[in-house]
């Protein structure tokens, strides 16, 4: 090997070696991909992140993926003749809504099933109607029906347990079995927070299509890189995060208060996001932690 390619390659092995710390600290624990948005609508993205999701499941983590689709489904609402209608954030959900929901949501699951067996990992895709993994109850928002929406009632972690130990990654749509054992249309943010809860995540990851979270989006420099529970709620009080950024850190919350260890808001759209995350001790994006930073 000439002097210059054995440089590059044994800096590659340094950065393996850095990296050891956080493949030994995450090892068997349970980790909760939140995949959606503007993040995945490119499917050179969507390879991206599912071969550092297969990665991180080689090193002897337990992932699971909960993925969005929400735009997709709006694609195909609109191919129907309707015009997609939001409320506080949440599809409004009619029973042609819904049913185009559930095709589009399963097409989206399969797509990732199917990316994850290119990488040669077992792969399931499910939805909360599996082995009734998720009931829900009607979403009931004031001044509004927002018809098939669902708000999580209760999550049986026990398939998903049995599937992991049995060496499988579960892809999950967000979809829960509600009333008359109908489908319920759920915000895969919820659904991802639902999830990691109930298992007790390590960690829960949700992909966006920004940076982290910012005091002014307008200004990069004002990403926040870490913050407690405290600073999370005051930033949802004082209305410092907006549009979308508003529920995901709500549910970052729940997931923290509801015993997820940490979680993690960043870009889906860069490269080996999730791999620099995990495996680098500075992390990307905005970590919302339990415990005060000093
Ligand atoms: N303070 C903030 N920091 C970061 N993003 C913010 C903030 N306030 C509003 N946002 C908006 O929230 C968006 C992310 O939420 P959303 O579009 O729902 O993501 P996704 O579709 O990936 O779930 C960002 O693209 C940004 O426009
Ligand atoms: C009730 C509700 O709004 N459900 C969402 C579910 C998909 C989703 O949340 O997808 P993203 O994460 O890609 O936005 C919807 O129908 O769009």
């Amino acid at each position: 090997m000439d002097e210059k390619l054995l440089e590059e390659e044994s800096l590659k092995a340094e950065i393996l070696i850095e990296a050891l710390p956080y493949i030994r600290y995450f090892s068997g624990k349970y980790v909760v991909v939140k995949y959606g948005g503007s993040a995945m609508l490119d499917s050179d993205l969507q390879k991206n992140v599912i071969r550092d999701v297969a990665l991180l499941k080689l090193i002897g983590m337990k992932p699971i993926i909960v993925h969005g689709g929400g735009k997709e489904i709006s694609k195909w609402v609109k191919l129907s003749g309707k015009e997609p209608e939001f409320y506080n954030g949440l599809r409004v959900t009619d029973k042609e809504t819904m049913e185009i929901a559930e095709m589009v949501l399963f097409k989206v699951n399969q797509e990732l099933v199917a990316m994850m067996a290119q990488q040669g990992i077992k792969a399931v895709g499910l939805s909360g109607k599996d082995a009734e993994m998720m009931k829900v109850e009607k979403k009931e928002v004031p001044g509004k029906d927002l018809g098939y929406v669902g708000k999580v009632k209760e999550v049986n972690t026990d398939l998903l347990e049995a599937l992991i130990e049995d060496d499988f990654v579960p892809v999950i749509s967000p979809i829960g079995l509600g009333e008359e054992y109908a489908g319920y249309n759920i915000n895969a943010d919820d659904t991802a927070c639902a999830i990691a809860s109930a298992l007790n995540a390590e960690k829960l990851v949700f992909l966006t299509d920004i940076e982290g979270v910012f005091i002014d989006p307008e200004d990069k420099s004002t990403l926040i890189s870490e913050m407690d529970l405290t600073q999370a709620h005051e930033f949802v009080d004082k209305g410092v995060v907006g549009g979308g950024m508003l529920p995901k850190l709500k549910n970052c919350i729940e997931a923290i208060e509801n015993g997820v260890a940490r979680v993690h808001i960043l870009d889906g759209r860069l490269d080996h996001c999730l791999l620099l995350e995990f495996l680098t001790q500075k992390g990307i994006g905005t970590a919302i932690l339990k415990d005060p930073i000093f």
